[in-house]
């Protein structure tokens, strides 16, 4: 790589189902960053794009739409062509902009983008991605979620989770729906969101997708997660779980853990392996990772069939070294990666 990572141009990838706030938010950021220079690449289904005309004021903003289809499949190459233009313009001074927002429609999986990132030379040195955002609907986001898989996806795939729309539902309905978000994905930060009116610190340059970045998992998935455990060991093969899990989301996460060193070289077998075959299914990935003779930790993260590892900080006197992987995939069998990952050990 030719380019370090600071002088890389942040990209913030701005998801969440129809009508949950995006294009709120969106303009709120714009107008808090007042001056400063963002290229937003708005997404929208259909010839007409009515947010541009709400965005676009006498600002410094250059907005570049992708229309006639969604950003994960039929535009996918617009995508593509528009950060390389985007990238030549900014080198050959005719654009000068510091950070790029994407926004995607409610329909598309936030995968395919973020893949973007990773997978075109010329793209993955110019462009950092800086973080998946995604707005739930506090109204609509449980309905949404029993019938739209695409935004499970969305919210494996966040980096930073925003509730929009509170006003609107009781305490209880919020609460409901924040513990079904934390089931999903236990590794992005929650947050509500009134009108767009979030503490951008939170959103904007947080390296979400930067394996220095802290693996933070709610404690709270945690305690559920044994929980879930113990459950699953109760059910046969008749119990639909009904009982148990009102929500069973395709889109889920596990943890594994362990004291117990890997063995370097089962554990990249391993992964490598299901990475393959579960590949397409494995949203997102992360964690510390403790080996054997190894004096400090090793980050790893990956998603899709993508992974990456690299050294991180030393395990300190005191500390135990400690394992802690999480897991957001569609369907995945939980069994084959906690079995798989407890024979890596040493
Ligand atoms: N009550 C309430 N309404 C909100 C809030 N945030 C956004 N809205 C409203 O929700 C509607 C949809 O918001 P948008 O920002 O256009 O949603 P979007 O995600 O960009 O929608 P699409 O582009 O269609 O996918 C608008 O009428 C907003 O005013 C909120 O916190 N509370």
């Amino acid at each position: 790589m030719s380019t370090a990572i600071e002088n890389m141009v942040p990209v913030t990838v701005l998801t969440g189902f129809l009508g949950a706030g995006k294009t709120t938010l969106l303009k709120r950021i714009l107008s808090e960053y007042h001056g400063r220079r963002i290229a937003v690449i708005e997404n929208e289904f259909g010839p007409e794009n009515i947010d541009n005309e709400l965005l676009v004021q006498d600002r410094e903003e250059e907005i570049i739409e992708l229309s006639n289809g969604c950003v994960c499949c039929t535009v996918r190459g617009d995508l593509l062509r528009t950060l390389n233009e985007l990238r030549v313009k900014r080198q050959q001074g005719e654009l000068n902009f510091e950070r790029v927002i994407i926004e995607t429609t409610g329909m598309a999986n936030p995968g395919p983008v973020c893949q973007t990132f990773f997978m075109d030379d010329d793209i993955a040195e110019y462009y950092r991605l800086d973080a998946v955002v995604t707005v739930v609907d506090a109204k609509h986001g449980m309905t949404t979620l029993d019938k739209q898989a695409e935004s499970q996806k969305q919210i494996g795939f966040a980096d930073r989770i925003l509730i929009s729309k509170k006003d609107l539902v009781s305490d209880e309905e919020y609460e409901a729906l924040r513990k079904r978000i934390l089931r999903i994905n236990p590794r992005a930060p929650i947050s509500s969101v009134h009108f767009g009116e979030a503490d951008l610190n939170e959103i904007i340059d947080i390296s979400g997708f930067n394996l220095n970045a802290i693996l933070d998992i709610d404690p709270e998935f945690l305690a559920e997660e044994t929980h879930d455990h113990h459950h699953d060991h109760e059910c046969d093969e008749h119990c639909d779980h009904e009982h148990h899990a009102p929500h069973q989301d395709s889109v889920s996460a596990f943890v594994f853990k362990s004291r117990r060193p890997f063995d370097p070289e089962r554990l990249e077998d391993f992964l490598g392996g299901v990475v393959q075959v579960f590949g397409p299914d494995l949203l997102r990935y992360k964690g510390i990772i403790y080996l054997k003779g190894a004096n400090r930790r090793m980050l790893f993260q990956g998603v899709h069939m993508m992974m990456g590892a690299e050294p991180g900080k030393p395990w300190l006197g005191k500390e135990k070294p400690e394992t802690k992987l999480v897991f957001i995939g569609h369907n995945l069998p939980k069994e084959v990666f906690m079995q798989g990952l407890e024979q890596c050990l040493v």
